[in-house]
């Protein structure tokens, strides 16, 4: 199983961002995480397909695309015009789940789906043979800086122990509240991707971002 920490934009400074960007690259992370809202899904607004692009020229790390908006159908194929390798929907956020993943799949990008602290890992039922990640969200999403949902840990081992029995090794991804405390508990559950923004970010960057990358290889 392979191990990435996803650090998230959303808790850099803007007026800083290619250079904050290029620290946690150096530091050794292979992933972004770029987390786009649009006010309606969740109560707050991020930011989209220009800032994605222009990161895109930049960076060569590898941009996992977290859509927390409405219907994300409707822009998978901007999205991944823009420099998006993963776009992953909420499954709350999808009136057809399974078209919204096969469009994501035709479209050249890797798939995954969101579920919201609150909802069960079993709507996944008839869909995860067909995703490449699944995202558990371990805060209610819309906002940087808030607490782990400890009880988010049990849904990580449920999904873990499902694609076990299924003979599958498909991502599980968490993402709100991870930091040096939190990380070894939901390791240990079964995800292999975090998402980290105020624990990389706020802070020192290059420090912040070595110690999450050592406690990681260090606890898997
Ligand atoms: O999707 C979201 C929030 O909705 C996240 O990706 C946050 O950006 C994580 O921030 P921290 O909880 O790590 O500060
Ligand atoms: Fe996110």
């Amino acid at each position: 199983m392979k191990y990435e920490l996803s650090p998230s934009i959303l808790a850099a400074d803007f007026n800083r961002l290619g250079e904050q960007i290029k620290k946690v690259e150096e530091a050794g992370t292979r992933w972004l995480h770029f987390d786009v809202m649009d006010g309606i899904f969740v109560p707050s607004i991020s930011f989209g397909m220009p800032v994605l692009a222009s990161l895109k020229k930049e960076t060569s790390l590898f941009m996992d695309v977290h859509l927390m908006i409405t219907d994300p159908g409707r822009y998978v194929d901007t999205f991944m015009n823009n420099g998006a390798d993963m776009l992953t929907v909420h499954a709350e956020a999808c009136t057809h789940l399974d078209r919204t993943i096969a469009q994501i799949k035709e479209a050249g990008c890797r798939a995954g789906v969101a579920l919201n602290p609150a909802t069960p890992v079993s709507v996944l039922e008839h869909v995860l043979d067909t995703v490449d990640m699944v995202l558990i969200m371990t805060v209610n999403p819309g906002f940087g800086g808030q607490k782990y949902i400890p009880y988010c840990t049990r849904k990580v081992a449920v999904l873990r122990n499902e694609f076990d029995r299924r003979g599958l090794d498909t991502d599980i991804q968490v993402d709100g509240g991870i930091t040096t405390d939190t990380l070894p508990e939901v390791l240990k559950a079964g995800a292999n991707i975090f998402v980290a923004g105020s624990a990389v970010f706020k802070g020192d960057i290059t420090k912040n971002a070595k110690e999450l990358l050592e406690l990681m290889e260090h606890e898997a």
